[in-house]
């Protein structure tokens, strides 16, 4: 027994020094060793199985136990941070939630309501909601990526918001920057006044029926971001419905990672299960397709395509199409599905306050003239619709996930407020519960009120009270929709723009009738942190204007 004691506790010391992910090591010390030890104590045990069997059954229970004591032990480095004892214990358990009910973003905002701003929801892990913590964790001298975004590493690369070095980083965002230029913005512009007048067209063909609106708004950010990132036409608008089935891919593509995500270090053996990457495949098929679509439009449009291939030869090296594709596939995941559920939150709350909407609606209508275009720089500036696209963002963050940074070993550690955090701790930070934190945006932080993005010299709240500027508190720079810092969101402006015009031209064309009370009222129940976000349905009439 003592031999196993001695085995199994040298096992946990170079595990935890080591921090073997890959399996080859990870599966000598778990079971190279018992087998060895096995070999050497059958004397010992009625046969070799039987001591196979009893000295694997030990050595995974004492490591079990050395990690559980010291994880839960007053000498963990996170010891004084307050938590659940199963996310004290592991990983597992958010994964567990996660996979389960996709209720994680939840989760942690109540912790933070019981706990305070830092809790620890891993053995190695912090969220953090602290007022300054976007700055600190997120902007320029923030931290690196952590592990949770290691799910992004495929056989053919990793896509841009997976990398977690931040130099290679640096790197891989040049071509994005270029994208966004103001000669590529004007062509985006195009794109999106085009889409617009899709959606516009598309609703009022089906005037008077009953539309699921959470669909119409995933058309369109499909619609866009093809015709933006690879000149494709879905045309999901046209058509009315799904062409490639296209939404229920990246659903399933997204289902998994969600908890995997979680734990990391499971990728490498779920890649042994044969089929266990047909779903990411699929949606890799559908990015290649649409990149070689590309290709053989040869021409130089300046899409996100033509940037991400270096057509214009800024680099030294020429990307692989490989890649470019991978993060082909990125830009249709993040750039559709966050604007297509910010779109449909957005409705969502409009049906919920009709007076919020007409006070849009009068906005809207004193800018522009029924028949007008989009006007960019004018929709830009309009102060009430900027105000509830903010107030949507901030209670729906499209990405419900945390965003997860760490603390590398050998720094120091980081102070966050006058929270230390030691080194090799990851920091998480979640949008939905950092916007709801009372310290940044108050009053009534669970509130739909796009108010408090305005500025006045007085403010009428939700309740009809009057009351002075200086009882709102609106903490701008925690404002993370869209993360903030090096490796923020790449395509903000384009994201707004698109919004800004969806909305204008729909507020300014059609009436929305609610076709089914209970989807308001299940709304936030049926809404699942899905690595982004997964919605329930919106059906509603719409009727054009007269
Ligand atoms: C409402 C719309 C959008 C929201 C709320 C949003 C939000 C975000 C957030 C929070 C991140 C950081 C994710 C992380 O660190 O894990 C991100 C990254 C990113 N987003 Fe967006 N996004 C939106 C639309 C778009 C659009 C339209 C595009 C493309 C045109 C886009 C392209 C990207 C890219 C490429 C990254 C990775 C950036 C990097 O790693 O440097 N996003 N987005």
């Amino acid at each position: 027994m003592s031999a196993i004691f001695a085995a199994s506790s040298t096992t946990y010391i170079i595990f935890k020094r080591f921090e073997y992910s890959k399996p080859v090591p990870a599966l000598v010390l778990l079971i190279g060793v018992p087998m060895t030890l096995a070999s050497v104590l059958r004397d010992h045990f009625a046969g070799l199985a039987t001591a196979m069997c009893a000295t694997a059954a030990v050595h995974w229970v004492l490591l079990t136990l050395f990690v559980a004591v010291y994880r839960i032990s007053p000498f963990h480095p996170l010891a004084r941070y307050p938590g659940p004892l199963p996310c004290k214990l592991s990983k597992c358990w958010m994964a567990y939630l996660a996979g389960s009910g996709g209720k994680t973003h939840v989760y942690i905002d109540r912790l933070h309501r019981l706990y305070g701003d830092v809790v620890r929801i891993g053995p190695n892990e912090l969220s953090v909601r602290h007022k300054d913590v976007c700055a600190t964790v997120l902007g320029a001298k923030g931290l690196p990526r952590g592990p949770y975004y290691d799910t992004r590493e495929h056989d053919d690369g990793v896509s841009l918001d997976g990398i977690r070095d931040p130099a290679l980083h640096a790197v891989r965002r040049r071509p994005w920057a270029r994208a966004m230029n103001s000669a590529s913005t004007k062509y985006f512009e195009e794109l999106i006044q085009h889409t617009v007048s899709d959606l516009t067209g598309g609703l009022k063909e089906r005037a008077g029926e009953s539309i699921d609106l959470t669909e119409w708004m995933s058309f369109f950010g499909l619609d866009f971001m093809g015709r933006m990132a690879f000149s494709y036409d879905y045309n999901m608008l046209k058509e009315g419905r799904d062409t490639q089935g296209l939404r229920r891919m990246i659903d399933q593509s997204l289902v998994n990672l969600r908890w995997i995500s979680h734990i990391p270090w499971s990728i490498p053996y779920l890649k042994m299960i044969p089929g266990a990457s047909k779903n990411w495949d699929d949606m890799k098929a559908a990015g290649d397709k649409v990149a070689r679509h590309r290709v053989s439009l040869g021409s130089r449009r300046p899409d996100l395509f033509h940037h991400l291939m270096d057509e214009e030869g800024h680099e030294a090296v020429r990307p692989q199409l490989e890649v470019v594709s991978v993060d082909g596939a990125l830009a249709i995941i993040a750039g559709a599905d966050t604007a297509a559920t910010t779109l449909a939150h957005f409705w969502m709350f409009m049906l919920r306050h009709p007076a919020y909407f007409e006070r849009l609606r009068k906005e809207v209508d004193a800018a522009f003239a029924r028949d007008d275009g989009p006007d960019f720089v004018k929709q830009a500036r309009m102060p009430y619709l900027n105000a509830c696209l903010n107030e949507t963002l901030r209670l729906f963050p499209p990405v419900l996930a945390g965003l997860q940074r760490r603390v590398g070993r050998g720094t120091g550690g980081r102070m966050i407020g006058t929270h230390f955090i030691p080194e090799d701790t990851q920091v998480s930070l979640v949008a939905y519960t950092v916007h709801r934190n009372p310290d940044c945006f108050s009053p009534f932080p669970d509130t739909f009120w796009p108010d408090r993005w305005l500025t006045q010299e007085t403010y009428t709240l939700p309740t009809g009270e009057v009351v002075p500027s200086s009882d709102v508190l609106t903490r701008r720079d925690a404002f993370m929709a869209f993360s903030q810092g090096p490796m923020a969101c790449a395509g903000k402006n384009v994201a707004l723009a698109e919004m800004r015009a969806a909305v204008c031209a729909v507020v300014q064309r059609f009436d929305l009738v609610l076709a089914d009370e209970r989807a308001l009222d299940e709304w936030e129940e049926v809404l699942q942190e899905c690595f982004v976000s997964k919605l329930g349905k919106l059906p509603v009439q719409v009727v054009p204007r007269n």
